[in-house]
């Protein structure tokens, strides 16, 4: 839904709280009527005491006059006329109760909407979107400007509507008892209305820049508290501090600012209101002076006068809220105006464990220095492990986003096909469900392990979770927890390990079981060992999958059916680990060179000072030390099935005997 004006959408968040604020706003104006029934009382008083001959009774009142007997008895009874003013005052006050009530009850629901309708709508924007906007500034425009369009509507509409029917019944009251004076009064209108329209845009103008400066001062706390492991581990606190200062005087710059026009506006509007009651006191008391008015009409006079300058002046202050508000509600206009994800109408859910194609895809981010991928085409066969391989920045999570559709694909740049249906065509959500990704730095929720683990789940299942975490080979980590599965994890995940965290997210993964599952680097944070494990394990828990795993280390690629190498955004080469070996130069040499890190580490630790055939990590190739090396084909334990539900040669056999014909 787009919202073309400002009014467009103030009106959608209104949609649950207008009969709170019209009620209060109905209050507002009996209030309002009280007030103006005060100063009339007084002034008839004040004439029936003085003069009773000048002392004319308003209608309205000429009911409680006649049941007082008369202008005498109310000279003889002046606690009647007490009594009276008490009387409006308490009902005044019973009102003045009710608009609290109903416009407290008002702005709480409007705030309620106007959070829920924006939380929703950002979790629905897409990935591309959060990438571009800063947290900080959104979480500013959800609570700041949230803030200042509540207080507009709760506390200026109802105090403009308020202002007008005090203007209005001040005035006719005002030129009722004399016609000159009143026009004195109410030449100060336009005036006051001028210079605050005139100050309108410059009070606009530098709310934006404060607001704008507020949310960069968020997006620095922000990242400085969910990165407060990185500022430490490198010594940043000063220079984030200093950061942070300077943010902040340019914030508190622009603040001052607009702190010196607000004074400059409310000084002028003081000095236009004390001109216009020393006009009305002046020319007022000559009135009186000589006869024209009455003493008690005075009094009413400049009693209503007092009703008239203060809406006059609200009315300024109104229209230099209007002018924050106008800026408030144009930022959250930009993220409600902001395309939420949406399928094509014939979107489709199709069978998932079918191959995965990549056509011709060339990919650019939005923001970003250019091509990543260029014209990169090859095919992942379903229920395969395929390996992916590639240089730092080569591209490798940008295919995965594209394939999970956190970024989509623009037309004209390639397709990525599942099966034969093109994953434009597929419904988002269907699609993310069978769409499994474990990242490299995986985020975790401030809540329980099991919670963690069972994210994607309506209710935690504890089999369910501990069965995941065991093929993570997480179990024995938790085990060791005091509080074991029921342990807290702290703001992302902050209470453990790089490791920990990995395994959590490979775990999370596992519970829902996905049809395609993406391990971004996922292992690299876990030592060999561990990395071995998880991958035998998994073995078992993936059967059926299609299962595609990004590294930079071979060892965690080479048993998989198929392996890509990437390089600078295009395809160098693709084949089993065997093929590579000896068809690929690039490939090769990372493997030598991977080998050879391996055994230089293995020398240097002090397992290698041992004799040879003691040595429990004796690596002369890593294929060696697997049992199932030798093991013919059709009773290795890793056989899998196709997404044809054939029984197919486990990737890891494949790809071993492939090792073995290239190392012939
Ligand atoms: N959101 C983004 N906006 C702009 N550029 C991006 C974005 N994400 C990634 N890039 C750029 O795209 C290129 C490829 O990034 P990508 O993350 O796909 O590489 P990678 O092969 O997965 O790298 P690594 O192995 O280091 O994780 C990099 O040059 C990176 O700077």
């Amino acid at each position: 839904m787009q919202y073309p004006t400002r009014w467009s959408m103030v009106l959608h968040f209104l949609r649950g709280s207008k009969r709170w604020f019209a009620a209060a706003i109905f209050s507002a104006c009996v209030v309002s009527l009280l007030d103006l029934a005060n100063p009339k009382i007084i002034g008839f008083t004040v004439d029936s005491v003085i003069d009773s001959g000048s002392a004319s009774v308003p209608s309205w009142l000429s009911a409680f006059v006649k049941a007082a007997g008369g202008i005498g008895g109310i000279r003889r009874h002046l606690w009647l006329i007490a009594v009276l003013v008490a009387g409006v005052a308490a009902v005044r006050a019973v009102f003045r109760y009710f608009f609290e009530f109903f416009n407290t009850k008002g702005a709480e629901k409007l705030v309620k909407t106007m959070r829920d309708d924006l939380f929703g709508h950002i979790l629905h924007l897409p990935y591309a979107w959060h990438s571009e906007n800063a947290t900080g500034d959104i979480i500013q425009r959800c609570t700041s400007d949230v803030d200042t369009v509540k207080t507009f509507l709760s506390d200026q509409l109802s105090a403009l509507l308020r202002t007008l029917i005090l203007m209005g019944l001040s005035l006719f009251f005002m030129f009722r008892i004399h016609v000159r004076l009143a026009a004195a009064a109410a030449v100060f209108i336009p005036v006051i209305v001028l210079y605050s329209l005139f100050f309108h845009s410059r009070i606009g103008a530098a709310f934006e820049k404060a607001d704008e400066e507020e949310g960069r001062l968020s997006t620095i706390a922000q990242e400085n508290l969910t990165g407060v492991r990185v500022v430490r581990a490198f010594g940043r606190e000063l220079y984030e501090c200093r950061r942070f200062e300077e943010q902040n005087r340019i914030y508190t710059g622009y603040w001052v600012h607009l702190m010196k026009v607000l004074s400059m506006f409310w000084t002028s509007g003081d000095l236009v209101s004390y001109l216009q009651t020393l006009v009305i006191l002046v020319y007022g008391s000559y009135l009186a002076a000589s006869g024209r008015i009455t003493a008690g009409e005075l009094i009413a006079f400049i009693s209503y006068n007092e009703l008239l300058n203060w809406p006059i002046r609200a009315l300024g202050r109104t229209i230099a809220e209007l002018s924050k508000t106008g800026i408030s509600i144009d930022r959250l206009r930009y993220i409600m105006n902001a395309e939420v994800e949406q399928d094509a109408p014939d979107a489709v859910c199709p069978p998932m464990n079918r191959d995965i194609v990549f056509d011709h895809v060339s990919y650019a981010y939005e923001n970003g220095q250019g091509e990543v991928l260029r014209d990169v085409s090859f095919r992942i066969r379903g229920g395969s492990v395929f390996g992916i391989l590639g240089g730092t920045g080569s591209g490798k999570s940008t295919l995965m986003h594209l394939l999970d559709r956190l970024y989509d694909l623009p037309e004209g740049d390639g397709r990525i096909l599942i099966g034969d249906t093109d994953i434009s065509n597929i419904q988002t959500a269907y699609l993310r469900q069978h769409v499994g990704m474990v990242l490299q730095e995986p985020y975790l929720f401030s809540r329980t392990l099991s919670e963690n683990i069972a994210i994607t789940q309506k209710r935690v299942v504890l089999d369910e979770v501990r069965r995941a975490a065991r093929t993570a080979s997480l179990d024995d980590t938790i085990e060791h927890f005091t509080k074991g599965y029921d342990t807290y994890v702290g703001e992302r995940g902050v209470t453990l390990s790089g490791g920990q965290k990995q395994r959590t997210a490979i775990a999370q993964m596992l519970i829902r079981q996905p049809e395609i599952m993406i391990f971004d680097d996922s292992l690299s944070a876990v030592d060999a060992e561990t990395d071995a494990k998880i991958r035998e394990a998994l073995k078992k828990r993936t059967a059926g999958s299609t299962v595609i795993l990004i590294s930079h280390r071979i060892s965690t690629l080479m048993h998989a059916d198929s392996i890509l190498v990437l390089d600078k955004g295009r395809v160098a080469a693709q084949g089993t680990h065997g093929e590579l070996l000896e068809m690929n130069p690039i490939y090769r040499r990372i493997y030598q060179l991977q080998m050879q890190g391996a055994e230089e580490m293995q020398e240097n630790s002090p397992e290698e000072r041992q004799p040879e055939g003691q040595q429990s990590g004796n690596r002369q190739d890593p294929q060696e030390n697997d049992p199932e090396e030798c093991q013919p084909e059709g009773q290795q334990s890793g056989s899998r099935q196709d997404p044809q539900g054939r029984e197919t040669v486990s990737g890891k056999a494949r790809t071993e005997q492939n090792g073995e014909e290239a190392r012939r």
